[in-house]
């Protein structure tokens, strides 16, 4: 397995509050890694983490080999927030060349991004006519236009219509089919099976990381939701050596 992500006994603090204690894991180039918990549990400050926005208090994060947030890993590393990140007065596709212009890539890689969020026949409409899951998408699309080898996303099926959701996760899986490593997080347990493996949050702390399918074995249950409700009654971490968060 050749490692995308190492963080090593990582602890965060904000705002008066350990948001990641002493977490360790290594994410595989290539793949898709689900990031699942409850919401406080710290999926976004792990992510910050990654992309090097996030002043850790210990411990550390290589990212393709470097130093999370390094200037060489700013055209290699793609970050999808929360919150859409676009400008509103330039239409959809103004904001995807733009970052098209930034990444080097071409006419018909915005084609591309734009059609691949399902935005095709809103090209031209301004930005802050959008709706929200739609500016989402071109956030999205933005993301995407640069091809970045890494590429992390923050709930990025949140508000989206299940057809829409399921083009976006054949994408995903294309894309990691290509050599893209994708962290992406979410705390819907069905998408989960989109992974190839999971790691599993709770109160700051790595529970688990293993496949959707170690889940279910591991908890002898058929539903990821209950399979998670179980590990976490369990106690883990600590439950045993494939999920002890360093698979
Ligand atoms: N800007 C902030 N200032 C202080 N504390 C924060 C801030 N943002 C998050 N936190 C705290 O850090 C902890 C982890 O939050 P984080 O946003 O990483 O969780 P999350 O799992 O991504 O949640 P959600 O699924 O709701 O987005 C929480 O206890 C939260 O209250």
């Amino acid at each position: 397995m050749t490692t995308a992500v190492r963080v090593e006994n990582l602890t965060v603090e904000r705002g008066g509050h350990t948001a990641l204690r002493d977490v360790s894991v290594e994410i595989p180039a290539g793949e898709i890694t689900g990031l699942l918990g409850p919401s406080g549990c710290g999926k976004t400050t792990l992510i910050r983490s990654i992309v090097g926005t996030q002043i850790v208090r210990s411990g550390s994060v290589r990212v393709l080999g470097a130093a999370a947030g390094s200037p060489a890993l700013r055209t290699r590393v793609g970050y999808v927030t929360q919150s859409p990140s676009i400008y509103a007065d330039l239409t959809v596709e103004g904001n995807v060349a733009y970052f098209a212009s930034l990444y080097g890539r071409r006419r018909s890689d915005v084609h591309e991004a734009i059609e691949a969020v399902g935005l095709a026949d809103r090209r031209t409409a301004v930005a802050a006519e959008l709706s929200g899951g739609q500016e989402g998408r071109v956030s999205l699309a933005c993301a995407l236009v640069g091809r970045p080898e890494l590429l992390v996303l923050d709930e990025p099926t949140v508000g989206l219509d299940p057809l829409l959701r399921a083009d976006l996760w054949d994408r995903f899986a294309r894309l990691a089919a290509e050599g893209t490593t994708l962290v992406v997080s979410s705390h819907v347990m069905d998408e989960a099976d989109h992974c190839s493996s999971l790691l599993l949050m709770r109160d700051g702390e790595l529970l688990a990381h293993l496949t959707p399918n170690e889940l279910r074995e591991h908890t002898g249950t058929t539903s990821l939701d209950d399979a998670f409700l179980a590990l976490v009654r369990e106690g883990a971490p600590g439950t045993g050596s494939s999920t002890d968060g360093s698979r």
